[in-house]
């Protein structure tokens, strides 16, 4: 006989829906039950305001959230960006699956990349990360630029290229890949150019605390490196005192020495959202092999880059 179905909570979006499917597989493979999806109706999901008037943080999760510890649903899967850096008790990140392209991408009008767009092009995009790190880019190379905000789904966001009211837009790679419109990537951003917000192509399992065996069952999804990466990314915006609209960008990853991983690497950027004055530091070192040894590399470097003057950066405080 089947075991009975475990509840995963999804917001209803496209994105949503092929992500939290991707999982729903994962899932019954590894605990060898059937996952059934709730859908759940987010604020940010209803809301026409702009993402950075509402507050930033966790919108989106805030409403899975509430239906996981009312008991609901049994998991939910967020976009990792998307959730606030503070953990509730009585919730814990089961697993962060492996990370998908962590890169920022244009989708162009006329297949243009990001430096063949003409002079005045207008580019789409709400997130002051992208702004300011665009901005400066275009200032540093004589690009002649103007950033638009837009808000809205995937398909809306491409959709004002496709009407010719905007020249490009700005997504992330990843949300493109798992709703399977990566071929309408018409340039891939070098994360030298456009560095990720904390935690981006990457995926957060959360269940209740209480529920330990499920739990244990969804750690078999863990990647430890992309764990790894992730902690050590949203330990630094914590320390940075932002959110997750806030203009930080960060990005962990490994170096190795041929196959050998010798080293983790974190890069970071704050900045105006007019791309004049940008913080930017890296920052390497030993592979952490616990949460705390993650944290502290990015509690290290939001350190320096608060001495650099980060902080004066941020604008108005986003919770
Ligand atoms: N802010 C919305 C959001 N949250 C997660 C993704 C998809 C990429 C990911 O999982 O990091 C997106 C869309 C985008 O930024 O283009």
């Amino acid at each position: 006989m089947t075991e009975k179905a475990l509840r995963l909570g999804t917001r209803r979006s496209k994105l949503a829906m092929a992500q939290s499917g991707q999982v729903a597989n994962a899932v019954s493979q590894v605990t060898g039950r059937p996952v059934e999806l709730v859908e759940i109706t987010t604020y940010g999901d209803v809301s026409r305001e702009h993402l950075a008037q509402i507050g930033g943080t966790g919108v989106f999760v805030a409403a899975l959230r509430e239906a996981l510890a009312r008991g609901e649903v049994d998991f939910a899967v967020h976009s990792l960006k998307d959730l606030p850096t503070t953990q509730p008790d009585e919730l814990v990140l089961a697993a962060v699956p492996e990370r998908e392209d962590p890169r920022d991408v244009i989708v162009a009008r006329d297949a243009l990349k990001f430096t063949d767009l003409p002079r005045g092009a207008r580019i789409g995009t709400g997130s002051p990360r992208r702004m300011a790190q665009l901005n400066a880019y275009a200032r540093a190379h004589g690009l002649d630029i103007e950033t638009v905000p837009v808000r809205g789904n995937v398909d809306t966001r491409i959709g004002f290229v496709h009407k010719g009211e905007l020249d490009a837009v700005v997504l992330a790679a990843a949300g493109l890949n798992r709703i399977g419109r990566a071929d309408e990537v018409t340039d891939f951003l070098s994360v030298d150019t456009v560095l990720p917000a904390p935690g981006q192509g990457a995926l957060a399992i959360e269940c209740a605390a209480g529920n330990a065996d499920l739990a244990a069952a969804l750690a078999e999804l863990d990647d430890p490196f992309t764990r790894a990466a992730v902690t050590a990314e949203r330990s630094l915006l914590a320390a940075l005192e932002a959110g997750c609209s806030a203009p930080v960008g960060a990005l962990a990853d490994l170096l190795a020495d041929g196959q050998i991983v010798k080293e983790m690497r974190l890069r970071a950027v704050v900045g105006t959202t007019d791309g004049s004055t940008l913080v930017q530091l890296s920052t390497t070192g030993p592979v952490p092999h616990t949460h705390e040894q993650a944290m502290a590399l990015g509690r290290e470097l939001a350190t320096e880059m608060l001495a650099q003057g980060a902080a004066g950066l941020m604008g108005e405080r986003a919770h």
